[in-house]
């Protein structure tokens, strides 16, 4: 009876407390609002911070941010919350039977710094080896896309990207790059304009040292952005 009641905890907390690590922190009742009612509470709740700050709100060049910004969090900055907007990874048979890796590079990244909400701008790079199925090359940018549109840290961002590939590809053979700048530390804080954050995932084959060779000297990691 007793084990029976502590692995029924067990159970209720995977199902209902702990997230795996790559997973946003979002809460359980997330979607019981619609987008327009999301939409309408940040309007006001960013009109609040306007006028907390001392800003007129009567303004011509203001009177429309609230609403603009609320707008531009829910269906834009953040719309990768949204799991309706998971794009559909179309995907085909090998026929080509191409056994070497396909690296889609220099992949614009626009994400936000959970942090401090400020952006981060890079460039990923995703990589996989084929087992048997290819992808739309546009997928792998929409992937990147939609989970980048997220209140994020780096290393979430490029551990999400490599799983859902790895789902959609049916192979552990995907890997990402991410070198991105984080506005809060060019911008703020330190104030380091220079610096850059590069995370990395490597999964399957890519572990090996010669064919994460190979993916690191395709990128080449001297974007600049
Ligand atoms: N690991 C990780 N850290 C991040 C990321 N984005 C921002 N940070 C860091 O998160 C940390 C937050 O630290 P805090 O000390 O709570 O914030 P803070 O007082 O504003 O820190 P400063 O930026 O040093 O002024 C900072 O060091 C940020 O640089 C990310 O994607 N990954
Ligand atoms: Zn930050």
């Amino acid at each position: 009876m007793k084990i029976d009641k502590i692995l029924n905890d067990i159970d209720e907390m995977g199902d209902n407390h702990i997230a795996s690590s790559t997973e946003n922190p979002v809460r359980e009742d997330a979607f019981e609002m619609s987008d327009l009612e999301k939409i309408a509470s940040i309007q006001k709740d960013f009109k609040s911070i306007l006028e907390t700050l001392g800003m007129d709100l009567t303004d011509d060049s203001l009177k429309g941010t609230p609403l603009r910004v609320a707008k531009m969090f829910v269906n834009e900055t953040f719309g990768g919350l949204n799991p309706d907007k998971k794009p559909k990874a179309s995907v085909f048979d090998n026929k080509y039977k191409y056994g070497e890796m396909l690296v889609e590079k220099n992949i614009t990244v626009y994400s936000t710094c959970e942090h401090h909400f400020l952006p981060i701008v890079g460039r990923a790079h995703v990589a996989y080896i084929s087992n048997g199925t290819v992808v739309g090359l546009s997928k792998m940018n929409r992937i990147v896309d939609y989970y980048a549109k997220r209140p994020q840290v780096q290393e979430r961002l490029t551990m999400q990207i490599v799983k859902e590939l790895q789902e959609v590809l049916g192979t552990e053979d995907v890997a990402c790059v991410i070198d991105a700048k984080h506005l809060c530390v060019n911008s703020r804080g330190i104030r380091d304009i220079e610096s850059s954050t590069v995370t990395s995932e490597f999964g399957g084959k890519f572990k090996e040292k010669s064919v994460k060779r190979e993916l690191l000297d395709y990128i080449k990691l001297e974007t600049q952005f």
